[in-house]
């Protein structure tokens, strides 16, 4: 018999194989022993987690034992973590104060990082510098060449990341130049491209979401961020479920895990829903068997297989554009998505269907539903056609619907449009037709697949 071929030789090849997924432990290294340090100096009493890296997700976090569902992963005290509030305390924060017009938030973020980095052994938060990654991988560092084979719709989003964090730049140019008395050094090397992007990069990619009151001296843009050190090892997967949020008693930011996780192995945390395509814009990676995958179709492909010969093509185009149709449509494990249907439907609908007559448009009353453009008109005559109404913007459809028609007949609507529902069930559709052959005059309703008839 061959060496290595009976039990034994699978045995150690397993073990093999499985240390080898398990992950490297890492938290001997200076940078991670200071780290630690560190945090304990500002209250962190420790975790049962270690970093370690892992093969497919790079560096990550360790369960050293066990966890089961319920368990606290992380407990990060509110000294830890960096916000809007570190920024104002520090020197920076009188320059912020006078700056007009106001920095956004996030700005403030990245100024605050830059100034730091820039600081090397004198800033207090060097041992969390240390640890946070040299580059990234966000569409907005890659090059043209690789953003050029990125799938089309991608590859626009992405050179739409490319151009805001340069609009960024352009944008805050003067106000980093007033920190120069903070400085020997000219502040146009200091906070340079790179190093905004950089900085972008990092907060973009690792903060936790942590809502902040609005203070005077930011601009309107949301402060929800928040750079949570040692907690931010922890990678994405999109099959595990936690719970993650500030505790006011604890005055901590905790993460609790609803998933179960085997000692050595990485623990990981859900960052949303996220499709690869979000995944690769917000974090520069994409996720194995991800159960939110999706394919983009972008509005060239689409139209691609929509005669040109249709003469209402523009009239239908200018609709979908209006009311942003033509971005985001998607076909997911379940098959297409209920935007690239409504798409499909409004491109396919026959000469007479685009423009019926019999309805009227009604305006509401400004500040009543939004002052949204409705169609309350309901026909209702043999073989004729009956409208549902439903709002576009709005999510409470239904009663708008629910109401124009009970004025208008005393049919069973509420079963008709919860029918109707089933065929569009997103809250914001807006408006089909069904043959009035198929309406019961009572009990449940039985209508056969409604086709999309009247865009409002
Ligand atoms: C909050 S950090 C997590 C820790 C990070 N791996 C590190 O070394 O600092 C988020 C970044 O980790 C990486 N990441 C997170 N989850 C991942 C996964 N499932 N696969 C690959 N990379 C992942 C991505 O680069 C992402 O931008």
């Amino acid at each position: 018999m061959k060496k290595n071929r009976g039990r034994t030789g699978r045995k150690r090849r397993r073990k093999h194989l499985k240390s080898f997924m398990d992950g490297v432990n890492c938290s001997h290294k200076l940078e991670y022993i200071k780290l630690q340090k560190w945090l304990k100096e500002r209250g962190f009493e420790g975790t049962n987690l270690r970093p370690a890296e892992f093969w497919g997700t790079g560096r990550g976090l360790m369960a050293t034992k066990a966890l089961q569902a319920g368990d606290l992963v992380i407990s990060l005290p509110e000294k830890c973590l960096l916000t809007t509030g570190t920024v104002l305390s520090s020197c920076l924060g009188g320059y912020i104060v006078k700056w007009k017009p106001r920095v956004s938030p996030l700005l403030a973020l990245c100024t605050f990082l830059i100034a730091e980095k820039h600081a090397g052994e004198k800033s207090p938060w060097k041992p969390y510098l240390d640890v946070l990654p040299k580059t990234y991988t966000c569409p907005a560092c890659l090059d043209h060449d690789v953003i050029n084979v990125l799938p089309k719709p991608l590859k626009k989003k992405a050179q739409e990341q490319k151009m805001m964090i340069q609009e960024l730049f352009r944008s805050s140019r003067a106000f980093f130049s007033s920190l120069q008395p903070l400085f020997a050094e000219n502040t146009g090397t200091i906070f340079n491209y790179s190093a905004l992007e950089w900085a972008w990069c990092t907060i973009n990619t690792r903060t936790i979401y942590m809502k902040h009151p609005h203070r005077e001296c930011f601009s309107l843009e949301p402060d929800v961020y928040a750079l949570a050190p040692y907690l931010d090892f922890l990678n994405h997967s999109p099959n595990v479920q936690v719970k993650a949020a500030f505790n006011k008693q604890t005055r901590s930011y905790e993460i609790r895990t609803n998933s179960q996780c085997k000692k050595y192995q990485e623990v990981f945390i859900c960052y949303g829903p996220h499709d690869n395509q979000r995944l690769l814009l917000e974090y520069g990676f994409v996720a194995m068997d991800n159960p939110h995958s999706s394919v983009y179709v972008s509005a060239e492909t689409l139209l691609k297989y929509f005669s040109p010969l249709d003469k209402q093509r523009k009239a239908k185009v200018a609709i979908l554009k209006d009311h942003d149709f033509l971005e985001n449509l998607t076909f997911g494990w379940d098959g297409p998505s209920w935007r690239l249907l409504t798409a499909l439907k409004v491109l396919s609908l026959g000469a007479d269907d685009l423009c019926p007559g019999g309805q009227k448009e009604k305006r509401f009353p400004k500040g009543s539903r939004q002052g949204q453009r409705q169609w309350s008109g309901c026909k209702l005559e043999q073989h004729h056609h009956f409208v549902l109404c439903f709002s576009l913007e709005s999510p409470s459809w239904l009663d708008i619907g629910m109401n124009s028609l009970r004025s208008h007949t005393e049919l069973p609507f509420l079963s008709l449009f919860w029918e109707a529902a089933r065929w569009f069930p997103h809250p914001r559709c807006f408006c089909c037709s069904l043959s009035s052959s198929s309406i019961p005059t009572e009990g449940v309703c039985c209508v056969q697949k409604p086709h999309i008839g009247h865009w409002v």
